[in-house]
């Protein structure tokens, strides 16, 4: 007779092993049936245990509906980060210099999956390197209207729109003591969430989970152990708890080096970039391009490379991003 199914959590995998974390906190390896791994971090799943004498790992019997799914695409190759998570953040610093270009590409593909990003720019003690990397993200800080596209025009003539920055961007220092300007703030949204820390090499992303989950590299190394995988921490997600009863969860993850976007197709692109969209219902055509349609709001609505910051409008720096996206997308 099979044993009864349980359900559980997966906080990490790899290659064919999943290690799957019961509501007691108890863990187990627990394998797909078949060829084919689907599961995810982050996906909640249900597995049954092995029938007596055929070893402790569970076996994986069905993945339970996701609320998202957070991953790219290149022309061959779909790399899954994670499943059911509730924001992204995007990690910088001063040092190394980053890439806008694959910065937006992470936005654009945490826009498409429905989840919530905020940027982190980390080594606030890097004096001007900070500065010149703050100014960059100028583009990111720029105020968008806070109501859906669709009602911009309504709520412009009753008074003056109310804005948000385009995305959240926090000052960190996360070597020092006080974690830098923000660092509370950062807390504040991780609070109850899971979030996923997505950034190049070397930007903090370890410094950051070591802080806020002493004893991660504990877990890491039991990990590897259990699945006998030294290689381990540098393939997959994982998944730690920052404080279980209130669901605070940070998920590492593997660098971003080339973040590929072919899951998105070319019409749905300007959806995508919320300082694009917001202007996007006032074009002419429903179907524009927003490249080279007459009566384009959203050509309009490009600022001057010299446009003080607090205009609102799309940065120059996000529109040439967006043209030259859009090329590279499937129709
Ligand atoms: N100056 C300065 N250095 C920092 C700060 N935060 C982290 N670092 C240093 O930056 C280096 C890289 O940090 P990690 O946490 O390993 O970066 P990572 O993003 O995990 O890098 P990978 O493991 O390569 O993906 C380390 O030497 C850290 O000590 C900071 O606020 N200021
Ligand atoms: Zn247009």
């Amino acid at each position: 007779m099979n044993a009864p199914l349980e359900t559980g959590l997966v906080v990490t995998g790899h290659g064919r092993h999943y290690v799957v974390e019961s509501a007691d906190g108890t863990r187990r390896i627990c394998h797909p049936r078949g060829k084919k791994s689907q599961a995810v971090v982050g996906d909640r799943l249900q597995w049954r245990r092995a029938q007596a004498g055929q070893g402790d790992d569970g076996m994986i019997e069905a993945i339970l509906e996701r609320r998202n799914l957070f991953y790219r695409q290149d022309a061959v190759r779909t790399k899954a980060f994670a499943a059911n998570i509730d924001q992204v953040l995007v990690l910088l610093a001063a040092d190394p210099v980053f890439s806008e270009w694959q910065l937006a590409k992470a936005l654009v593909a945490a826009e498409a999956a429905g989840i919530e990003a905020v940027i982190g720019l980390n080594k606030q003690d890097l004096a001007p390197a900070y500065a010149a990397a703050w100014q960059r993200l100028a583009a990111y800080r720029q105020p968008v209207p806070t109501a859906p596209c669709g009602e911009v025009a309504a709520e412009a003539a009753s008074g003056p729109q109310a804005c948000r920055p385009l995305y959240p961007v926090l000052r960190l220092s996360l070597a020092d003591p006080d974690g830098g300007t923000d660092y509370a703030a950062l807390c504040e949204r991780l609070r109850g969430r899971a979030t996923l820390v997505l950034g190049p090499s070397g930007v903090g992303k370890s410094t950051l989970i070591n802080r806020l989950v002493p004893n991660a590299q504990a877990q890491t190394a039991e990990i590897s152990r259990a699945l006998n995988s030294g290689r381990h921490t540098t393939t997959t997600t994982t998944w730690y708890w920052v404080d279980r009863a209130s669901g605070t969860a940070v998920l590492d993850s593997p660098g971003f080096q080339e973040f590929g976007l072919h899951h998105i197709r070319r019409r749905d692109l300007a959806r995508w970039m919320p300082d694009i969209a917001c202007h996007a219902k006032g074009c002419r055509f429903h179907n524009c391009t927003h490249i080279h349609e007459p009566g384009c709001v959203v050509r309009a609505a490009v600022l001057a490379e010299d446009a003080p910051p607090s205009q609102p409008g799309i940065a120059a720096s996000r529109y040439a991003l967006y043209q030259s996206l859009l090329l590279q997308l499937p129709d």
